[in-house]
């Protein structure tokens, strides 16, 4: 059983692949990226959608504690005919729900177009690791894939935000 292990995007050495370390460390809307990457085949299949407690590193990030309750949703992002991004994003919930906040209606809707729309919340710095195996849907369960992840952050709320860059990239447009 792996765990990931994070480090800012701009300290990572051990990546040759500059095409893949662009990906990585795009600050802009991966959503849009994507959009642009397939020609506007796109679509967000969601997987998930619940509670849970929060992993260590999640939590950590967060500053709650481990098993914390949190919200998660899990997506497949498609583009160019084929899941290239599985998608995890973690929210506390106490304080979820306090804002007022409906994530949960976001259905298959980008949260990438709410987060980028939104000139009250900004994105913290990003950071990447490969991912564990084990934490990907079983059916897309491959060993060492490139994963990153940074916070969005408002005065009301923070959301953590993991993308995990799936075999087959990037897509030839
Ligand atoms: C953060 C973005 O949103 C993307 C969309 C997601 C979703 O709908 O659940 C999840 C993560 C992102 O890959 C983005 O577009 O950069």
């Amino acid at each position: 059983m792996s765990i990931p292990d994070w480090h800012p995007a701009t300290a990572h050495t051990g990546i040759s692949d500059n095409v893949l370390l662009d990906w990585l460390s795009g600050t802009g809307s991966l959503t849009q990226r994507l959009k642009a990457a397939g020609c506007n085949d796109f679509r967000v299949e969601v997987l998930d959608e619940q509670q849970q407690p929060a992993r260590a590193d999640e939590a950590a990030a967060l500053g709650l504690a481990e098993g914390h309750p949190v919200w998660v949703r899990e997506v497949l992002l498609h583009t160019a005919g084929a899941p290239r991004v599985f998608a995890r994003t973690v929210a506390d919930l106490q304080a979820f729900n306090a804002a007022g906040v409906h994530l949960e209606n976001l259905g298959s809707r980008s949260l990438g177009e709410l987060l980028f729309n939104d000139p009250r919340i900004h994105r913290e710095p990003i950071e990447i690791s490969r991912y564990p195996v084990q934490w990907l849907p079983a059916d897309r369960q491959h060993d060492g894939c490139w994963a990153r992840r940074s916070l969005f952050v408002s005065d009301r709320l923070q959301l953590l935000v993991c993308e995990v860059f799936l075999p087959g990239w990037p897509p030839a447009a």
